[in-house]
């Protein structure tokens, strides 16, 4: 027994050794087994316990290994000689095991002889890529040698005696980088893409029991050394699938025994500074734990240009916006020098860097990074490179280019590998140009397109709710109402849409959050947060109707790319979106990796073409494989459902929301009439003019172009506190009333909702569906 006196926890290997295990220092392999077949041996109880109620006695087995598959359940699995027979456990059911060649399909292509001039160039890089598999081959092998000495240091004294068959003796086997005690995850799933033990330990810190489709398929060409073109549907997991094998690449340079000079290795551009911080974030999570970890450091707007200079010195992987990385590289040739030497360039949202004015900087950093000599550049210089044959630009060092999104289209492939690259498209009209400029170092690179039918989530629903132009808030707040349980994100088209229905839900009790770019970044960071921790609060006399409801958050386009925010169950497309991408990426933000969500468009009737249209756009390809009925009725097959929210409900609750809207319009009618009077007086002081505001009044109230909109402003401003008061309360009123349908007063029982009773009580998570006639049950 240790000093302490208690009894040490065994360390728990990781399933992803499952083959080392099978193999156990007496050589018979191991089978999985019965419980009742093992060699339990009974143990001397002391006698203190021998009158202890319920206590029959204590067995021990030795020499069996607990282990989980991937549906949960438990396996005892021995070496040891059976106590009792039993039936062999069959092969498969055992173990995954380590394989040579991963089992997931793979793209091929075919060398074309223009591929071959760069073939000697890739041979090299591949040859290099295959040493360091061998490396991580012999890595393993090392670890499935037989034990060595325990490591007392980190024993505490605990001298287990060295058994054969301890069910503690894998202590001892647990090699460099599998050191964590609280490592109880089946990474089995991940063995056929050949990870380190180390990187296999980081997976099973992040609890990752099975690598995404995307990850499957472009682990193993990142690590043969491909360049590759990864098309996924949103929240499957894209950061990691070119992250591990950086990560992997930079671990075995660490083992190399080669000094080599520290300099960064993968350098990641991102459209959003948001973004670029979660992919850091992402990496250093999944790096967390490991024994020596790499540097990541994110090169983004808002930080100071020095600090960051200063953190790119020492950084192994950059993860940044095109404007603020140009900007350092663009002023710094030591820092230029070293992202020559990197050995990937990814881009994470390729098709959305090309669209927002990031692509000058970008493509300015793609130029920079293959150019060969370091003198600044002369304009005529310049144009004559522009003007050049893309390939006489070579990757420094072979640099593998890794492009990921969940929207650019296999037209995109089809162009690269097969007509050559001269013939694409021309200059900045299309991500075709873009991937010209990214100078690939194979002639094709590897295209993966997981969802090539959909590019939808695979366990997203989505709906249409038809409405009138007048009555969105109407419906928002009836769709939000009806799911409180639901952590739910509203996209609009415009800023303004966001600062007026902030206000005018909270005014009818929802917690509503709001996201745009006009706010500093620490409100969005704040916004995020709590919007991220609502629902979790506990319940107050003040907070009684909302305490268990979950958060809803408000947002513009910003939070549409990448934003991965756990837990989002509901989209709701309040405008609109102005592209078929633009819905793609929105809805993404909910039914990430396994989870499932619903992503619902509010349509009036003008909206309806254009809606039509996306729609149709987006399932394209699933239209022509199997025809969906795009809007008609709750047909099982269709792809977008028509909703029929219960407009009785719907009815019943507009008295509310247009008082809350009266009560909206009015104090935010005060709060700029105050500021527009503010900057008046200011203004008229500068001039050395009276300020008289009736003179303005009937001054600024013609009759022309949105003359309606100031009348009903000035009417909004016009509002008394006291009418306010009046409206405040009785809005109170009504918000405490119960809602139904008028076929039952219970709670729903034959239809009818009580709706602020759904608020306080119980659990209501499954309640989309469940209501007769809300129509949401076919999603
Ligand atoms: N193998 C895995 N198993 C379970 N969860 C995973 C796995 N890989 C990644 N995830 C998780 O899935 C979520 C989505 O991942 P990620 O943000 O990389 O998606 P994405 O494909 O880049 O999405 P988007 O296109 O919206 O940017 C993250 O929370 C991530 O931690």
């Amino acid at each position: 027994m240790p000093a302490d006196g208690k009894r040490k926890l065994p360390k728990a290997g990781l399933p992803g050794q499952a083959k080392r295990r099978k193999t156990q220092a007496n050589g018979a392999p191991k089978r999985a087994v019965n419980v009742d077949a093992l060699s339990w041996k009974t143990v001397d109880v002391p006698e203190m316990f021998d009158d202890a109620e319920g206590f029959y006695g204590l067995e021990v087995v030795e020499g069996v290994d607990i282990v989980k598959d991937i549906g949960g359940t438990v396996q005892f699995v021995t070496a040891a000689p059976a106590a009792k027979p039993e039936a062999h456990a069959e092969e498969g059911d055992e173990f995954g095991g380590f394989d040579d060649e991963p089992k997931a399909p793979m793209e091929t292509s075919q060398e074309s002889p223009q591929a071959k001039s760069k073939s000697s160039e890739l041979s090299a890089v591949q040859a290099k890529r295959k040493e360091q598999k061998k490396d991580r081959k012999d890595r393993k092998k090392s670890q499935k040698q037989p034990p060595k000495p325990v490591d007392t240091d980190h024993q505490d004294g605990d001298s287990e005696p060295e058994l054969e068959s301890n069910v503690f003796s894998k202590i001892e086997k647990v090699p460099e980088g599998y050191e964590d005690n609280d490592i109880d995850v089946d990474v089995s799933q991940w063995e056929p893409l050949d990870l380190s033990a180390q990187l296999l330990s980081a997976i099973a810190r992040l609890k990752f029991m099975t690598p995404t489709l995307i990850q499957q398929r472009s682990i193993p060409e990142i690590m043969e050394g491909h360049d590759v073109i990864g098309k996924a549907s949103t929240g499957s997991g894209k950061t990691l699938a070119f992250g591990i094998p950086i990560v992997e690449n930079w671990l075995s340079r660490q083992s190399s025994s080669s000094e080599e000079e520290r300099s960064p290795i993968a350098l990641i551009l991102a459209p959003t500074r948001e973004l670029a911080h979660q992919i850091a974030d992402h990496l250093q999570k999944l790096c967390a734990g490991l024994k020596s970890t790499p540097y990541v450091c994110s090169v983004t707007g808002g930080l100071s240009l020095q600090k960051q200079q200063r953190q790119l010195e020492k950084a192994d992987i950059i993860v940044g916006t095109p404007g603020r990385l140009w900007e350092i590289m663009s002023a710094n040739t030591k820092t230029l020098q070293s992202l020559r030497n990197i050995q990937f360039l990814v881009v994470d949202e390729a098709d959305r860097l090309l669209k927002d004015g990031h692509f000058k900087e970008a493509q300015e950093i793609f130029k920079a990074l293959d150019r060969e000599e370091t003198h600044e550049r002369t304009e005529e210089e310049s144009s004559e490179e522009d003007e050049a044959d893309e390939t006489d630009e070579t990757p420094q060092g072979g640099r593998q280019t890794l492009v990921f999104s969940a929207t650019f289209h296999k037209g995109l492939q089809q162009k690269l590998a097969g007509k050559g690259r001269s013939n694409l498209m021309g200059e900045g009209e299309s991500l075709e140009y873009l991937l010209q400029k990214l100078n690939f170092r194979e002639e094709r690179p590897k295209f993966i397109d997981t969802n090539p039918v959909s590019q939808m989530a695979e366990n997203l629903k989505e709906g249409i709710i038809l409405c009138g132009d007048l009555e969105k808030d109407l419906y928002l707040y009836s769709v939000l109402l009806l799911q409180p349980t639901r952590r739910s994100l509203v996209f609009t088209n415009s800023i303004g849409s966001v600062r007026r229905l902030v206000p005018l839900l909270q005014n009818l009790g929802l917690p509503a959050f709001a996201l745009h770019s006009d706010m500093i970044q620490k409100a969005r960071l704040r916004s995020i947060e709590r919007f991220k921790a609502s629902g979790s609060e506990a319940p107050t006399e003040a907070n009684r109707n909302t305490s268990k409801a979950k958060g809803i958050l408000i947002a513009t386009d910003v939070a549409a790319r990448g934003l991965d925010i756990p837990g989002i169950d509901l989209v709701v497309h309040y405008h609109v979106p102005r592209s078929a991408d633009d819905y793609v990426h929105r809805s993404g933000r909910t039914a990430r990796a396994h989870s499932s969500g619903v992503s619902i468009l509010l349509c009036g009737p003008k909206e309806a073409v254009p809606t039509q249209r996306l729609v149709a756009k987006v399932h394209a390809a699933a239209e022509a494989k199997g025809g969906p009925n795009l809007t008609k009725k709750s047909k099982k097959t269709d792809i977008v459902h028509t909703i029929d929210i219960d407009r009785r409900i719907v009815a019943r609750l507009r008295e509310r929301v247009v008082l809350a809207k009266q009560l909206t319009d009015a104090s935010q009618a005060k709060e700029r009439g105050s500021k527009d009077e503010n900057w008046m007086k200011a203004a008229a002081e500068e001039l050395g003019v009276e300020y008289d505001s009736e003179e303005l009044d009937k001054a600024s109230t013609w009759s022309g172009r949105g003359s309606g909109r100031k009348i009903k402003e000035k009417e909004a401003r016009g509002v008394t506190k006291a009418e306010m008061g009046v409206m405040r309360a009785k809005l109170r009123d009504l918000l405490a009333k119960r809602v139904n349908t008028g076929v039952s007063e219970k709670y729903l029982g034959s239809g009818g909702i009580d709706v602020d009773e759904l608020l306080r009580s119980g659990p209501q998570g499954d309640f989309l569906g469940k209501v007769d006639g809300l129509g949401l049950e076919h999603l």
